[in-house]
């Protein structure tokens, strides 16, 4: 039986009065991966912004792990993305503390207390990614792909029911790419639910997933063909 994590129907995307995409019908499902692909200025940000509450649905029904996006109130986010966990192409660690420090802030923020509990919890996400030894690193000390993975290792911090990677492997060259996508290929096959905004499509065809695409206003599904 389907167990949707993600359903919009008939959902139109606007930044201030411009409408980015109109009739929006998407289903995700738990333990899919999706991509969400499109032309720069297609409309993906948005998309995914509108998901994780920074961008207010104001058109269209749209439910995600439990939240309502219509009435969604602003003292709600912190809530609904305790359980998103969302991945940016710019990692967005805190610079100024180490990677164990990172997550700390993270837990705490989010209502952890047992600090037992919270350093099995750093090292189980940490290991996860392959970067079990690396905790006491600051960012600065790690490349690129080793950051997105710690900030990937963070998104999973609360078990999230869905992650929302927005090109996650835009900064990183194309065989650090691959590195971060087996990451995120390993952590769907453990179960986890993920939604991919993506350019690259040597990926795609590397990884062939369902895909979406955003195109002249428009959000519809893109069959692969099998070559
Ligand atoms: N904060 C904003 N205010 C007004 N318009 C915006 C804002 N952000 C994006 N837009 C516009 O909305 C449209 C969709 O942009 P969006 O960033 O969602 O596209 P995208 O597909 O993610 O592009 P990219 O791949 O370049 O990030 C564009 O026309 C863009 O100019």
């Amino acid at each position: 039986m389907s167990n949707p994590v993600l359903k919009l129907k008939d959902v139109s995307i606007y930044q201030g009065n411009s409408l980015v995409l109109s009739n929006v019908n998407v289903e995700i499902n738990k333990g899919d991966f999706v991509y969400l692909i499109g032309r720069t200025g297609s409309g993906k940000s948005s998309f995914m912004k509108t998901l994780y509450g920074d961008l207010h649905l104001t058109e269209g029904e749209g439910h995600i792990v439990d939240y309502n996006l219509r009435t969604l109130k602003e003292s709600e986010i912190p809530f609904l993305r305790r359980k998103l966990g969302v991945v940016f192409q710019d990692f967005k660690l805190l610079t100024d503390r180490t990677v164990n420090d990172n997550f700390l802030f993270v837990l705490q923020a989010t209502g952890w207390k047992d600090k037992q509990a919270m350093n099995t919890r750093i090292e189980e996400v940490l290991t996860k990614v392959g970067m079990k030894t690396k905790g006491f690193k600051f960012p600065h000390e790690l490349s690129g792909g080793e950051q997105q993975r710690v900030a990937i290792a963070r998104a999973l911090l609360n078990n999230p029911e869905l992650i929302l990677a927005d090109e996650p492997t835009g900064n990183l060259d194309p065989q650090t790419s691959v590195e971060v996508m087996e990451v995120l290929q390993e952590i769907n096959k453990n179960g986890n639910t993920i939604l991919m905004a993506t350019h690259d499509y040597a990926l795609l065809l590397k990884y062939p997933s369902k895909t979406l695409k955003c195109d002249e206003n428009q959000v519809y599904e893109v069959v692969q063909r099998k070559s």
